[in-house]
């Protein structure tokens, strides 16, 4: 038998739209040649037209309001970050969710920075740690919230917006990772747009909605960090793909992109509306599922005694491919006593939804 993947780290190749994507770069290739032909330290952020396309998409998706000028195109949420974390002021502590994107831990980390988890209530990050833990800068995921899911109201979005500005030298890092996918309610608002201090440094990617290979994320900067942007060493690397840059852009502007969003929001949202009524069936009261309100995954508690190790041992026996919250833990995340697993669809065709359901059962109760 074959491999059933419930991993949130693979798109559905299936679903993207390669036709479309070669035609945009063969557009590209015949007809925007000079800039390919171009020095990349001609484009230190990006080219300037891919920008204002991105910007004019961020202002109607998600209510982002930047100029073309506030935007740094890069290879990547890691290296954006990494560049970004040198313009702020020496000694600063940063603080993630917890759980959360452990990379991001992990390169912050290695980069010798003063870092500390933060955990969530239910509505996010949680205010009352954040003010007795005192970072000045957070990294969160209020959009749907890597892993859990959980959506930040505004009220919560507010009072972050609040603790920016009390500080100089306090940031708000908005990583809008997974904002295409809302199914019951329309996307909230980026906080970015709510953003009157000039406090918050939007991240994005065209990872999950695109194809992760492609190597496209952005950030946009607050216009008073721009000038400390030129004068560090991101402003003397442009780390994405002139090529790429150019048929993203084609693919924008021809509606392909919305296209494409629309389509794998319905194929999605059926997927995850067959696997959840599956679980249900097949395990009833033993699973409680959160955060499937939005994006390409949820989680899932088990109410078994059996081990989070004991459960992947068997799923590998299954052919199932299965993560566990253990992987975006990163401090001291208290496990809870009974397992928790983050259910990916994205990979995972309608009809294999039964088998892959069988098999996890089979995989957690033996
Ligand atoms: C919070 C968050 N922000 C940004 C990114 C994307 O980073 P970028 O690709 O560098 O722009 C991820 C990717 N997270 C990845 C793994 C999470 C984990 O380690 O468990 C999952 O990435 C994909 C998922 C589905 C389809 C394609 C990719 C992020 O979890």
């Amino acid at each position: 038998k074959d491999w059933i993947s419930f991993s949130h780290m693979s798109a559905d190749r299936s679903v993207f739209p390669f036709d479309s994507w070669l035609n945009c770069e063969h557009k590209a290739l015949k007809s925007k040649r000079t800039e390919l032909n171009d020095d990349s330290s001609r484009y230190p952020q990006g080219i300037y037209s891919v920008r204002c396309t991105i910007s004019r998409l961020l202002s109607i998706t998600r209510g982002v309001k930047c100029y073309p000028e506030q935007i740094v195109i890069g290879g990547g949420t890691q290296i954006l970050i990494q560049i970004l974390c040198h313009l702020f002021p020496e000694g600063s502590k940063y603080a993630m969710e917890e759980p959360g994107y452990s990379r991001i831990y992990q390169l912050l980390k290695l980069q010798h920075a003063d870092i500390t988890s933060i955990e969530l209530d239910h509505k996010g990050i949680a205010m009352s740690e954040i003010i007795k833990q005192d970072p000045n800068i957070l990294y969160i995921t209020p959009s749907h919230q890597f892993p859990t899911g959980i959506v930040m109201p505004i009220s919560r979005r507010i009072q972050l917006l609040n603790w920016s500005s009390q500080a100089k030298n306090r940031y708000i890092i908005e990583d809008d990772y997974d904002s295409e996918f809302k199914y019951q309610s329309d996307a909230i608002p980026s906080i970015q747009g709510l953003d009157t201090f000039d406090k918050v440094i939007y991240m994005g990617t065209f990872s999950k909605s695109l194809l992760p290979g492609l190597r496209i994320s952005y950030m946009v900067l607050p216009q008073h960090l721009l000038q400390s942007f030129r004068e560090s060493e991101g402003f003397l690397m442009q780390t994405c793909n002139v090529l790429a840059q150019l048929t993203l852009q084609e693919f924008i502007d021809s509606g392909e992109y919305q296209k494409h969003i629309k389509r794998m929001k319905q194929i999605y949202s059926e997927r995850q509306t067959r696997l959840i009524k599956e679980l249900d069936r097949r395990f009833g009261k033993n699973i409680a599922i959160h955060g499937a309100n939005a994006g390409l995954h949820f989680m899932c508690t088990f109410k078994t005694e059996r081990s989070i190790e004991d459960i992947l041992n068997q799923a590998e026996q299954e052919k199932l491919e299965l993560y566990s919250i253990k992987r975006c833990c990163l401090t001291h995340y208290r496990l809870s006593k009974n397992p928790v697993f983050i259910l990916g669809f994205a990979n995972l065709p309608l009809e294999r939804i039964e088998e892959g359901v069988d098999r996890l059962y089979r995989s957690v109760f033996g």
